[in-house]
């Protein structure tokens, strides 16, 4: 401003134009007045709201404080905008001072003194009151004139200081009104300010106040001339007033004329004219006052800034620290968004394999559908396969065995035919050698005829030489010719032979085919006629009795010391009765007496009798066995009278019933009958069974079941070795071995045999291809144990034990035999009381063939033990079983 003032006077030249109305340039008095409002928010992007910013921009005066003062307050500002925009974001942008204006020597020198820690910024007045050598000096340099301190302008600041009070230290300013403290003239030494205190402003005792200070020589131009009350507004020019008096470049010239001060009159122009150096003085000091105040409040203004910038630094710290939270906040919740994607991803992860492991589940149950499926339909398929393969096989067993009884019939067919062609080819034979012989008959004819010829010949030569032979010749002839026709007569009858061959030949097929016909016939009847046989031998089984008892007695041997008295009174070939004399009674008399016990059963079997001639009358029961009933063969006795000797030995009952049935089952092929036979071997000791075809080792461990089929009337036994005797060999070993595993078993061979009972079971199963029957029995051959009595053996221990259930057994035998006898059906048969008994359940009674030996020795030490056998055997004997029943059956 000062320059252009001065480029304008030296030009003579107006001032440059002023903004008006709004734009109004304000001094600092009037911004001192005004709150502090300039450091109000700045809109985002715009400038910077620096108060010396905001002035420049507008073209001010306040340039003039701001250009020549590098304040560090305005720095400090600048910098704390700075820091402010620079926190607060982009495009707040400060503006420093320094950046707008190349800093001048006095800027520079200022700065440097401000860099020294010098507080106090540098101002106008500071320059002015702190001039060199001058001390108190209060003027403008230069000339230059003072600044208003009159917020409307007044060119010497407040035009006057009314007096208000006695102590007049307060003075009023007639342009705004301020009340300034004013110190009195005689009390320099008192500040300024409490000087200003004692002023009063005076509207109406204002006068026009000397601009000069008091101390300040008065130079003629600086001595202020009275002017008009017209000059003072407009009457004079510019280039008329002093420079202190020049109006403010800030009025506007458009300004309406103000109207005319009272102040304007001739004693105040007096006053005017005259330099008041006091009132100067006090216009001085009030300007400082004024300055003070105004520098106390820019101070406190900036203070203030200060605590604003320090509140804006706090808050911009709050909102760093907020800033921080939400960066914080913003990566924590980053980190939870992340977390949540994640999450998400792995939930989307996890759906996706659920997804699939739900498809591959439902692929897995439709491909395990499908595998049922096709199980399901391969399993069909299979059983359809099964039951072709299984209608195939039958067919093709049917067809196997049609074409083995078509090939059967037919090898029966050319048997016979090959007899008959046999037959036939010898009579042929026969009958060629008689035409052989006829035709040598022939040959020989015809050999003489030729020699007969040739004697012709010779005879017609001879002829011709004798002539007269000729009529024995021709006879000769004659006789040749005749025997010649008869000859050929011959020839016709053998030729016509050959047809009466064939016809023979035709006859002989003839009969052939009746010779046929008829061994068909005959082999019907034979059939028929077997079976006959059998139901007819079954009769007489019958009529003999369903359980018969044989009696045999043993031929005593050599160690053998007395013998008992046994006789056979019928003792006939066919004997049935035996009397044995019993032990010496003594009456009560004293008379010594000797009973003769009678015993008849069917068939008595003396010493002198073999195992053949015993065997020749069971073989009917053999043969019972054979044609499909259950027969039990059983030997009852005291131990060493001979059980054994007549079950097992090399002729016994067992070899001789095989070999039997091995006979009869052959003979029975041509009737149309195959057998097949299953041998096994078991021993009842102590109630246990044993395999007596087993291994030695195992035949008291060794643990056999009986098992009762009670619909088909069959027993089996569990485990137990059976030996198939396909020849008559297997059954000597088989005994071989039975004899070896009882003698491993004992202590004594003849003791283990003695206690217990050994069963020997055949099982005859007998097919007839012709008739279909099939016929299944079953011979049981029993050695039993000795039957002593207990009390009579003085038996202990072990030996008790056996004896006890040998007791047992037997006793349980006698009673399944007892109820057999009485006959009464549904009645019950206790069977089960011995294991004996219930091995042989299906061979007692109802269905079966029974047949008991009574076996006797013929000592007389034994004949205690020999009537009671007899007696047992009696009540046997005595005992009727009902009808036995064949089992047969006939093929579907
Ligand atoms: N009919 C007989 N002819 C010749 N000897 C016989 C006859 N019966 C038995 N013996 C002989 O008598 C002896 C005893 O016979 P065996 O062993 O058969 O009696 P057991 O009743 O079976 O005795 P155990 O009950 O102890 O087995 C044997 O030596 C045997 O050879």
């Amino acid at each position: 401003m000062a320059e252009s003032d001065t480029n304008a006077r030296a030009l003579n030249m107006p001032p440059p134009p002023v903004p008006t109305g709004p734009q109004k340039r304000k001094t600092l008095v009037e911004q001192a007045g005004e709150p502090i409002k300039r450091f109000a928010p700045t809109q985002p992007g715009s400038r910077p709201a620096s108060a010396a910013g905001q002035l420049n921009s507008k073209g001010s005066i306040p340039r003039q404080a701001s250009s020549t003062r590098p304040s560090s307050h305005a720095y400090h500002r600048n910098a704390s905008n700075a820091t402010l925009s620079s926190s607060i974001g982009s495009g707040y942008r400060a503006v420093s001072l320094q950046s707008q204006r190349p800093q001048s020597a006095m800027d520079a020198s200022r700065t440097h003194k401000n860099s020294q820690g010098i507080g106090r910024p540098m101002t106008v007045f500071g320059m002015s009151l702190n001039g060199p050598g001058t001390g108190e000096v209060v003027g403008n340099p230069k000339g230059m004139p003072p600044i208003s301190s009159c917020p409307n302008g007044n060119p010497r600041g407040h035009k006057e200081m009314v007096r208000q009070g006695s102590d007049e230290s307060h003075v009023r300013c007639d342009s705004c009104g301020a009340i300034k403290s004013r110190a009195p003239k005689s009390a320099r030494e008192v500040s300024l300010c409490t000087a200003m205190h004692g002023l009063k402003l005076d509207e109406n005792s204002m006068q026009p106040a000397p601009t000069v200070a008091q101390d300040t020589p008065v130079t003629p131009s600086q001595i202020p001339r009275p002017v008009q009350a017209s000059a003072c507004q407009g009457g004079r020019t510019q280039n008329d007033l002093p420079r202190s008096l020049a109006p403010s470049p800030s009025k506007s010239p458009k300004k309406p004329p103000q109207p005319l001060p009272k102040y304007l009159t001739r004693d105040s122009n007096t006053e005017i004219a005259g330099w008041d150096h006091d009132s100067r003085l006090h216009q001085v000091e009030s300007d400082f006052a004024h300055l003070k105040g105004e520098m106390s409040r820019i101070t406190n203004e900036r203070s203030s800034m200060e605590d604003m910038i320090d509140m804006y630094k706090t808050k911009i710290e709050e909102i760093e620290e907020n800033r921080k939270k939400l960066i914080s906040t913003n990566a924590v919740l980053q980190m939870d968004l992340d977390a949540v994607k994640t999450q998400l991803s792995t939930s989307h992860v996890a759906l996706e394999d659920s997804k699939r492991y739900h498809n591959i589940t439902i692929d897995d149950l439709q491909r395990q559908h499908r595998r049922e499926l096709d199980d399901v339909q391969r399993d069909k398929d299979e059983d359809v396969r099964h039951e072709l393969r299984r209608h195939q096989e039958e067919m093709e067993d049917m067809r196997r065995r049609l074409q083995k009884a078509l090939e059967e019939e037919k090898s029966l067919r050319q048997d016979e035919v090959r007899s008959l062609t046999s037959d036939s080819v010898l009579s042929q034979q026969k009958l060629q050698l008689e035409l052989d012989k006829q035709q040598r008959v022939i040959q020989s004819i015809r050999d003489e005829f030729q020699q007969s010829q040739a004697e012709v010949t010779r005879e017609r030569q001879l002829s011709h030489v004798l002539r007269a032979q000729l009529s024995e010749a021709v006879s000769s002839a004659l006789e040749l010719e005749t025997s010649m026709g008869s000859l050929r007569a011959h020839i016709k009858f053998l030729e016509s032979d050959n047809k009466t061959q064939s016809q023979a030949f035709a006859d002989l097929e003839t009969r052939m085919q009746n010779a046929i016909r008829s061994a068909t016939e005959a082999n019907d009847k034979l059939r028929n006629e077997e079976t006959l046989r059998r139901k007819l031998h079954n009769q007489v089984q019958e009529l003999k009795g369903n359980i018969r008892v044989f009696c045999r007695v043993r031929p005593p041997s050599k160690i053998d010391t007395e013998a008992a008295r046994i006789t056979y009174p019928d003792n006939e070939s066919d004997s049935r009765e035996v009397e044995v004399l019993g032990l010496p009674e003594k009456s009560s008399l004293g008379t010594v007496t000797t009973k003769t016990n009678s015993f008849a059963f069917d068939r008595v079997f003396g010493p002198q009798s073999a195992n053949a001639d015993v065997f020749g009358e069971i073989s009917q029961l053999v043969q019972s066995a054979l044609d499909g009933y259950n027969v039990c063969i059983f030997c009852y006795g005291q131990t060493g009278s001979g059980k054994t000797f007549t079950m097992s030995s090399k002729d016994g009952m067992i070899p001789l019933a095989v070999n039997q049935i091995y006979d009869g089952a052959k003979s029975l092929e041509t009737k149309g009958w195959k057998y097949a036979m299953e041998g096994s071997f078991v021993e009842v000791y102590n109630e246990n069974l044993n395999d007596l075809l087993g291994k030695a080792d195992e035949i008291d461990k060794k643990k056999l079941e009986i098992r009762h089929e009670m619909q088909k009337g069959k027993t089996t036994i569990t485990d137990v070795t059976v030996v198939e005797l396909d020849s008559p060999n297997k059954v000597e070993n088989m005994l071989r071995d039975a004899s070896s595993n009882r003698s491993v078993a004992a202590t004594n061979a003849n003791e283990r045999s003695s206690r217990s009972h050994s069963v020997f079971i055949l099982k005859l199963i007998g097919e007839n291809s012709m008739t279909g029957e099939r016929s299944e029995g079953t011979l049981n051959l029993v050695d039993l144990a000795g039957s002593e009595r207990l009390s009579h053996s003085g038996a202990t221990g072990d030996r008790l034990k056996e004896t006890q259930s040998i007791n047992k057994s037997l006793s349980c035998l006698g009673d399944v035999i007892g109820a057999l006898g009485q006959g009464k059906k549904g009645s019950h048969v206790p069977y089960r009381n011995s294991k004996l008994t219930n091995l042989l359940q299906f061979s007692l009674g109802g269905n079966s063939k029974t047949l008991m030996f009574v076996m006797i020795s013929p000592l007389q030490a034994h004949l205690s033990e020999t009537l009671t056998s007899l007696k047992f055997a009696t009540k046997v004997h005595n005992t009727h079983i009902g009808t036995a029943k064949r089992q047969t059956k006939t093929k579907d």
